[in-house]
């Protein structure tokens, strides 16, 4: 059943002198629990569509919808955020950047040290909650990162390249911790990503944008087969360099 619905999406940016049309006629559905990844060649409108529906601003023309409720500043809490940055404060401790959306929401502290105990816990990191994030490498700050986004409870992940920043192998270890915590989750996900493989690996499907204005162009299906194994898997499994081949011919034709 679809849950998030971007019905006839256009943006465009206007500055005194003149407009620039980057969204044009973006119509998609997204399923309750489903992975899904934004690609398309730089400067296709992956990240403004990723504020749209995150509802930092609104579409030129169109609406989202959650759940079957259109996207306003009140439903904002619905929406997490994984950026390439951690943004973790650096005078806070582990345990304190964690609950930080809880305690910006004013929900019951009491339950906080115990949602960050177990989030840490379930991101491989469970006695770093009294550390200081400089006391971390860069994919256990990730992690932490990834705690503190499912603290709130949001019903949708943005992930936009959360891994881009990372030393191959933290990424591959990351991207197969984010799959597994959000199934076990069943979070609704979109990843914004430049990497073919990465879209492949984590997502049920994969969206390619063309660019000038950005729009909709193609939407590949991952084979069932693909979308059983942990994205490290999917690498290493026969099917994969096809997929990766027919997504990359896709991407090449639009120059
Ligand atoms: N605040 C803004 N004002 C004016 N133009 C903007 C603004 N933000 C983005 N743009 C323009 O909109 C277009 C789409 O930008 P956006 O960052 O959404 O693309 P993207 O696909 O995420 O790019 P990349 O893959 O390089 O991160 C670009 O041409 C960009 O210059």
């Amino acid at each position: 059943m679809e849950f998030l619905k971007l019905d006839h999406i256009h943006h465009s940016y206007f500055s005194s002198t003149q407009a620039k049309e980057v969204l044009r006629d973006i119509n998609l559905d997204i399923r309750e629990g489903e992975f899904v990844s934004f690609i398309g060649p730089s400067g296709c409108g992956k990240t403004t569509l990723l504020s749209i529906i995150a509802g930092l601003f609104p579409a030129t023309e169109g609406k989202v919808f959650i759940d079957g409720e259109i996207i306003a500043p009140h439903n904002q809490a619905l929406i997490g955020y994984m950026l390439q940055q951690d943004y973790l404060f650096p005078w806070k401790t582990i345990e304190d950047n964690v609950t930080i959306g809880l305690k910006i929401m004013q929900r019951d502290n009491k339950t906080h040290k115990v949602t960050a105990n177990a989030l840490l816990h379930e991101i491989g990191l469970p006695h770093v909650g009294s550390y200081y994030p400089r006391e971390l490498s860069g994919g256990m700050r990730q992690r932490v990162a990834l705690a503190r986004t499912l603290a709130v409870n949001p019903k949708i992940l943005l992930l936009d390249e959360p891994f881009s920043a990372l030393d191959y192998q933290s990424k591959l270890k990351l991207e197969d911790l984010v799959v597994e915590t959000l199934k076990a989750y069943q979070k609704t996900a979109i990843l914004v990503t430049h990497d073919i493989g990465e879209a492949i690996a984590m997502s049920e499907r994969v969206f390619l944008f063309s660019a000038n204005p950005g729009m909709l162009h193609k939407v590949f299906e991952i084979p069932s087969e693909l979308q059983q194994l942990s994205p490290f898997d999917v690498r290493q499994h026969p099917a994969y360099s096809d997929v990766f081949q027919t997504i990359w011919k896709e991407l090449e034709s639009l120059g």
